[in-house]
């Protein structure tokens, strides 16, 4: 086999390489796939019914001609005209209907998709949504996942129609020719070859440009959405963004024309070759009319045969070479499709314990990100007993968020253990664990539906109108803000639907306090909680604390040591270590990092 041929058959062999696509579109659609085979059935056999009746009105019409009794030769050939007009009217409203069914079920697959797209988005760790790599995925996964079963099924079903009207049109023109049925197959080939060739080059070109295409729509995205609007404005960004971006639309724009060009030269000399050839089998079949050799009939039949036979080889070369370039772009849906989570679940979770004598503990815990070359913590080890409150203190960056991070697990350590009254938190139930912990990170998230919404999602097990809601709001003074809504909890937050409220940072950071007090979970974090409340609320939420977790465990990081004094212990981190720890009195009393920063912080109050 020459390396060519070998590339065809490896290629075609692609393009027919159809089971996970095909059962996505089962999947999604049983009845509705079932209605377009049939409709197929019947959309690719009555046309060459059409055809062979056409051959014989004309043949009837010829021999009409020369007839004694012309009404009653008339009287027949009414009668095709009359059946073929069915025949075709048949087609007409089978073509109408395979219209709707097929618009409805690409509707439904692509609905279908998205299901499948966001369960896997959930599914997957935040660790690969802080990996640009797994965005490059995502963008190529989500750019393709919508169309491309649909595409590959419409493929399928053209492929089977055009074969079978191959099937019919090739034994027909064989057994009248066979010279020209083989000038139909070497007039089409070379056409195959281009679109296989000019899909490669497309994938491979589309998966290479995924992130600078990635970075076009970052700027797209900043310069028009409202977070950015205010500095876009006020540093007159506007420009700048907008000019970068078109530089990198151009930039893709140029490699994608480059290889449309190509692609569109060797196209237009594959045509030309194939007109010449199809016109050339035109004038045999005319000469050979003309010599007696076929009737009038044969010569229609024929011109028609060879028109369908021609476009139904194209169709078919059409299809493999659609299935190849479907196949290959649903292998982005497919490597998406494909990533595991790598937090692994326990075979067998052990109910998550209620926290008692042994509290929570971090022995020996080091950690560096997958994407980082530094460890983010480094040996910490730490207990947190229930109804205690744990202050974690230090710079920015000294691995504060990534500690809560591992006890939320949504990182293992990378040595070291974090258990849970005892039992390591790799043996329980992910979704159970993290039940047991009401989180509110210093990036909390601002969710644009109801203020009633955005407290019940800390506790959806609840009925969505549960008086805890109020009790919730009023622990983390939002109640206040609520009440002075138009439409109070039922008021439709942010401003990015109509009717919506737009609350100021402090009030938006209230509601999230809410949420994570609404949470019946064993243990409480809170991250950065009160940094943009007034110092009135700040007071007020810190006053009631105590009252507020009860005996729940309580982690609280701020760099506000006013409002960590009075945890019941409290440990400083340095570059993923912790430094000094104890009580406030403690600290103090060492005369450390803790007592330095404490000062500097006092006198600026002073
Ligand atoms: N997703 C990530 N991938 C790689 N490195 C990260 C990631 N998140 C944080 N880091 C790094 O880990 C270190 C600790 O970050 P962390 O967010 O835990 O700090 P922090 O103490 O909470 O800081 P801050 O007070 O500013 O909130 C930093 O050096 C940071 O650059």
């Amino acid at each position: 086999m020459t390396p060519s041929t070998y590339k065809l058959k490896h290629k075609i062999q692609g393009a027919l390489r159809l089971g996970r696509a095909l059962q996505l579109v089962w999947q999604s659609s049983p009845t509705w796939t079932i209605a377009r085979i049939l409709l197929l059935i019947v959309q690719s056999t009555l046309p060459l019914l059409s055809l062979y009746l056409m051959k014989v009105i004309v043949d009837a019409v010829s021999t009409a001609i020369a007839a004694a009794n012309k009404q009653a030769a008339f009287q027949q050939i009414a009668l095709l005209i009359v059946l073929t007009g069915t025949v075709n009217l048949i087609i007409a409203l089978c073509s109408s209907i395979a219209e709707l069914v097929n618009t409805t079920q690409a509707e439904i697959i692509t609905d279908y998709m998205y299901g499948i797209v966001h369960a896997k988005a959930i599914e997957v760790d935040l660790e690969y949504y802080e990996n640009s790599q797994y965005h490059d995925t995502l963008q190529r996964a989500q750019q393709e996942a919508y169309f491309r079963p649909t595409h590959i099924l419409n493929s399928l079903l053209q492929l089977s129609e055009n074969t079978i009207s191959l099937v019919a049109i090739t034994g027909l023109l064989l057994f009248f020719h066979w010279q020209v049925a083989a000038i139909l197959f070497v007039a089409t080939v070379p056409g195959l070859f281009v679109r296989l060739k000019y899909a490669d080059q497309m994938y491979h070109w589309k998966r290479k440009r995924t992130a600078t295409q990635r970075k076009a729509y970052y700027l797209d995205w900043m310069l028009t959405n409202s977070w950015h609007a205010k500095e876009i404005r006020l540093f007159n960004l506007g420009s700048l963004f907008s000019r970068r971006f078109r530089q990198l639309r151009k930039q893709l724009y140029q490699e994608s024309l480059a290889i449309s060009k190509r692609s569109t030269v060797t196209a237009l000399v594959t045509q030309t070759s194939a007109t010449i050839a199809v016109y050339g089998s035109y004038a045999i079949i005319a000469y050979q009319t003309v010599k007696g050799t076929f009737t009038l009939g044969d010569l229609i039949m024929y011109y028609q045969a060879f028109q369908r036979g021609q476009s139904a080889l194209q169709g078919v070369l059409g299809s493999v070479a659609g299935l190849y370039e479907d196949n290959l772009f649903l292998s982005n849906v497919h490597e998406f499709l494909d990533l595991k989570p790598r937090i692994i679940e326990p075979l067998h979770p052990l109910p998550v314990p209620r926290l008692q004598h042994k509290g929570i503990q971090f022995q020996g815990v080091s950690f560096q990100y997958p994407t980082s070359d530094r460890q983010g913590l480094k040996d910490i080890s730490l207990t947190i007993q229930p109804g205690e409150v744990v202050a974690l203190v230090g710079e920015n960056g000294a691995g504060k968020t990534t500690l809560i991070k591992l006890l939320c697990r949504l990182y293992d350590p990378t040595q070291g253990s974090i258990t849970f009254e005892g039992y390591d938190l790799r043996c329980l139930a992910t979704t159970d664990l993290r039940r047991q912990i009401s989180v509110i990170f210093q990036d909390y998230a601002k969710y644009y539906l109801t203020a009633k919404e955005n407290i019940w999602f800390g506790n959806i097990d609840l009925p969505p109108d549960d008086g805890l809601i109020q009790n919730a709001a009023y622990k983390a003074g939002a109640d206040d803000v609520i009440s002075s809504l138009p439409n109070s909890y039922e008021t439709i937050l942010g401003n990015w639907f109509e009717d919506g409220e737009e609350l100021s940072i402090g009030q938006w950071q209230k509601i999230a306090l809410a949420r994570a007090f609404l949470r019946d979970a064993q243990i409480l974090v809170l991250d950065e909680p009160t940094s943009a409340l007034d110092a009135k609320a700040e007071e007020e939420v810190f006053q009631k604390f105590r009252q507020l977790i009860k005996n729940q465990a309580a982690i609280l990081i701020s760099h506000r040591l006013s409002t960590v004094k009075m945890a019941d212990h409290i440990y400083l981190m340095e570059h993923g270590r912790i430094v000094e720890n104890g009580t406030h009195e403690e600290l103090m009393q060492l005369g450390g990092s803790y007592a330095h920063l404490f000062e500097i912080q006092a006198k600026n109050y002073r």
